[in-house]
């Protein structure tokens, strides 16, 4: 429910909820006014603009971000991604094809393969791939001149990204968590659009419930809608929200079930900590990539939890979330 990532019913609802230009484009206001020079600049000049690096947590709208860059320019967007381009082959079959103009999308450009990224420094460096005939010793590469394009790169892992490739890019436009405002503002353009009309304070409770991501924003109001319909009165009305978000186990810091039962056994079980990740995993009985992934980075986000060199060990706001009075033990962080 809460979970960053898309699944196949968000890809198929965020379609029609995806604001198409820049000034439709909800917050982040750093990178909409970095984004807006550079494209200002380069349909002033009549050019490609430069390579654009997004980098940044799921769900936060990089996806739509490319989108709004190729219609800003006037391009065509061609959508690719680093799993998906195994080969260096299959790459140069992606550039061969590219027109003048066109934005090519690379999403989670850090897990190419390291022959298709080579080919993509010399790509958006010189607007060139080469193209090698034959094996061996008699092998020949044929330089092909490629159309002037933009790439657009997604990341949610910058730091893997290699220096080269990172450094080709014109610009990095670092992506942060909405604020609360900001998803109230998502939430009502979104209902608008659904042709909902969506009350104040429900807006302020999903909002406050989505972990600072459009993406969650958006999936708890078809939910609301979902239950407005079936059990309540059809409005989305502060009751429909908040029964709703009962329903599927949102609580007022946005933590879902496993995030409460990782906090609620490291409280309780192990007062307060430290404990191991596999332990921990095993009290609540998942797996230990789940935990670390799944559970783990939003409670440090939040401040309930703390990684040390000793284990995980619950703050001082976890007790308090949890309605717990927490131990007063020397030396630990709820000290
Ligand atoms: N600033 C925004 N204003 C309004 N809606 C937004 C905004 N950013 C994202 N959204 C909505 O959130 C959803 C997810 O956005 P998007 O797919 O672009 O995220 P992403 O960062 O590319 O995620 P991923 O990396 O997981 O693909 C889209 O449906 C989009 O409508």
């Amino acid at each position: 429910m809460l979970a960053a990532e898309a699944d196949e019913l968000d890809r198929a609802a965020e379609a029609a909820l995806r604001p198409r230009r820049l000034a439709e484009f909800i917050g982040q206001p750093v990178v909409r006014d970095q984004l807006s020079l550079v494209l200002d600049a380069a349909n002033a000049r009549g050019r490609t603009p430069d390579h654009v690096l997004l980098a940044g947590p799921p769900g936060l709208g990089k996806t739509t971000l490319a989108m709004i860059i190729a219609a800003e320019v006037d391009g065509a967007l061609r959508l690719t991604s680093g799993p998906a381009v195994q080969h260096a082959g299959d790459l140069a079959a992606i550039l061969s094809a590219l027109q003048e103009g066109d934005v090519l999308f690379i999403d989670e450009i850090h897990r190419l393969a390291r022959p298709a990224e080579e080919m993509l420094y010399l790509a958006m460096e010189d607007f060139r791939v080469d193209v090698v005939v034959g094996k061996g010793p008699g092998a020949t590469a044929i330089p092909l001149s490629l159309p002037r394009f933009t790439v657009v790169g997604a990341t949610t892992r910058s730091g893997l990204l290699p220096a080269p490739l990172r450094d080709r890019f014109g610009f990095t436009a670092h992506m942060d968590f909405y604020s609360t405002a900001e998803l109230e503002s998502v939430l009502r353009r979104s209902a608008r659009l659904l042709g909902a009309e969506l009350e104040d304070s429900a807006a302020a409770e999903i909002a406050k419930r989505s972990r600072g991501t459009p993406r969650i924003a958006n999936r708890l109001l078809r939910r609301v809608q979902d239950w407005a319909q079936v059990r309540g009165t059809g409005e989305l009305d502060h009751a429909a929200a908040m029964a709703a978000l009962e329903v599927f186990e949102v609580d007022v810091l946005g933590l879902d079930r496993l995030d409460r039962s990782v906090l609620r056994a490291l409280c309780e079980r192990f007062g307060g900590g430290p404990a191991g990740l596999t332990t921990l995993a095993v009290a609540v009985g998942e797996e230990p990539e789940t935990v670390e992934t799944v559970a783990e980075p939003f409670l440090v986000r939040e401040g309930l939890m703390a990684r040390t060199p000793r284990g995980r060990v619950a703050t001082a706001a976890a007790f308090a979330h949890l309605g717990l009075s927490a131990p007063n033990q020397p030396g630990t962080l709820w000290d």
